[in-house]
């Protein structure tokens, strides 16, 4: 696990971008597993400017997001349909064809979580995984005390989560207390993984993260028995590491 500490959320922003444009340009047809979330906002704002300004060239790229909460259409502006195009998607040259985003209103949701499965293991799984964390340790969707042997599946989420993601909506009570979240044993697969985070709320989750024990109440501890992580972090998540 490589651990990078920046000054800011714009330095962090900046060095997740250059990753996943490094990644782009040594392998255009990328496979990327993508996260929502106020943290990689920037990171996705400066990949689109290094499209605009320097031909990024999206067009063989394929991605999975990582999540989708139960119940909200992909036109639902607090969907995570309508974040990735909002923010990504519609500013970048991707194909339609090549964005993955699990289905918040399948007719069938066991065999949508398969689907979502065999359409990843399809593509050869995750060339680099973008995660993010919350405040308790989770990634993707997965809340403390998952299997770390699961795959795409139904959450159901912690008030905690509830809490933190009621910012994005007009009352707490409005959002979904379900989601569909890639597994961490999918996470686990990608052959790469960044993970942000920035800001003082951070700085427990990653302080489990990377130091304490890999226990599945701290799902992103599992990521220190992966080969292949860079952690990059603002100084203010990174505060309670050791010095
Ligand atoms: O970046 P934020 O908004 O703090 O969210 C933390 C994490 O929680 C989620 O919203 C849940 O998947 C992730 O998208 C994100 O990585």
């Amino acid at each position: 696990m490589r651990i990078i500490i920046t000054e800011s959320y714009e330095e962090m922003s900046t060095a997740a971008a250059r990753i996943v444009a490094g990644q782009l340009y040594l392998k255009p047809n990328s496979v990327l597993g993508l996260a929502t979330g106020s943290t990689p906002l920037l990171m996705y704002q400066k990949l689109v400017q290094v499209h605009e300004q320097i031909g990024l060239d999206f067009s063989e790229a394929i991605s999975f997001n990582l999540d989708e909460y139960l119940g909200l259409e992909p036109g639902n502006p607090q969907s995570y349909h309508y974040f990735m195009h909002e923010h990504f998607f519609d500013k970048i040259n991707i194909k339609p064809e090549n964005i993955y985003i699990p289905n918040g209103n399948p007719d069938d949701l066991a065999k949508e979580c398969k689907h979502y499965d065999t359409l990843i293991e399809g593509k050869g799984g995750m060339d680099l995984q973008i995660l993010g964390i919350g405040q308790n340790a989770h990634i993707g969707f997965n809340e403390p005390d998952i299997k770390f042997e699961a795959t795409t599946h139904k959450v159901k989420l912690d008030e905690e989560t509830i809490e933190a993601n009621a910012r994005f909506f007009t009352t707490p009570k409005d959002v979904p207390r379900y989601a569909i979240s890639m597994g961490i044993k999918t996470i686990m697969l990608a052959k790469k993984v960044i993970l942000l985070a920035n800001g003082k709320n951070k700085a427990e989750a990653i302080y489990k993260a990377i130091y304490g024990g890999v226990r599945p109440d701290a799902p992103a501890s599992i990521l220190q028995l992966h080969q292949d992580v860079i952690v990059i972090v603002d100084k203010e998540a990174a505060a309670l590491l050791p010095k």
